[in-house]
């Protein structure tokens, strides 16, 4: 029986398939996607520069000799790989238990292609079964966006000891079944306060890679 580690590293392998070269790679963050950055030495090229959604990215790509680019400095990228919470058979998905969702929803938004990259416990039938939905809030909002959480029907938890890389905290929203995720990112994103939440449903997976 392989361990969750070995089915991360497998799955990491594998998505070195879709990385081409002479392009600039868009990177994730969470402990798959490390493992993922520590495997590109693997390729038969160089890999020119890469976006990351966290500054914990940012540190690992340029650890292993690879170019850090802005955002800003990019008008679309061909490829993106991450992780996620939770993911289901149509490519939606749950992000942010590393606190890194806003970051990655504009990363993701920017690629052409999103290759999700996870090992089995992933899987869900509905978002919010296994994973609290992480939604990052500005901090002066945090009473009155938990209010509206809570008229949503979740039960939002303040995630202590946790600053995002904006500056913003983050709600853990628990028990909180999704059944539609398009209409509740949209319905979420529309508190004031809210800066992002981790449903991945307008910028959903290309394609899924399961470890299992
Ligand atoms: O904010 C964190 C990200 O959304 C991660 O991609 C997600 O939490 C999955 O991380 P891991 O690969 O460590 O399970």
């Amino acid at each position: 029986m392989k361990t969750q580690n070995q089915l991360k590293e497998e799955v990491a392998r594998k998505a070195l398939q879709y990385v081409k070269p002479n392009q600039v790679l868009g990177v994730g963050s969470g402990s798959t996607v490390n493992i993922f950055i520590n495997l590109l030495h693997e390729l038969p090229f160089k890999v020119e520069a890469a976006v990351a959604a966290s500054k914990e990215s940012e540190r690992t790509l340029r650890s292993v000799g690879i170019k850090v680019l802005d955002a800003n400095e990019v008008e679309s990228l061909d490829v993106y790989i991450d992780g996620a919470d939770e993911v289901t058979s149509e490519g939606f998905m749950t992000k942010g238990g590393g606190a890194a969702l806003t970051r990655e929803k504009i990363v993701a938004s920017i690629s052409k292609s999103f290759i999700c990259i996870v090992d089995k416990s992933k899987k869900v039938e509905n978002l919010g079964t296994t994973f609290a939905l992480p939604v990052e809030v500005i901090p002066m909002a945090r009473e009155a966006v938990s209010r509206a959480l809570k008229k949503l029907g979740g039960n939002p938890v303040f995630r202590e000891n946790c600053i995002t890389d904006n500056g913003n905290i983050i709600l853990d929203v628990r028990d909180f079944i999704i059944k539609d995720p398009i209409a509740m990112e949209q319905t979420i994103n529309n508190i004031p306060g809210v800066v992002s939440n981790g449903i991945f449903a307008q910028n959903k997976a290309t394609l899924t890679l399961v470890a299992e």
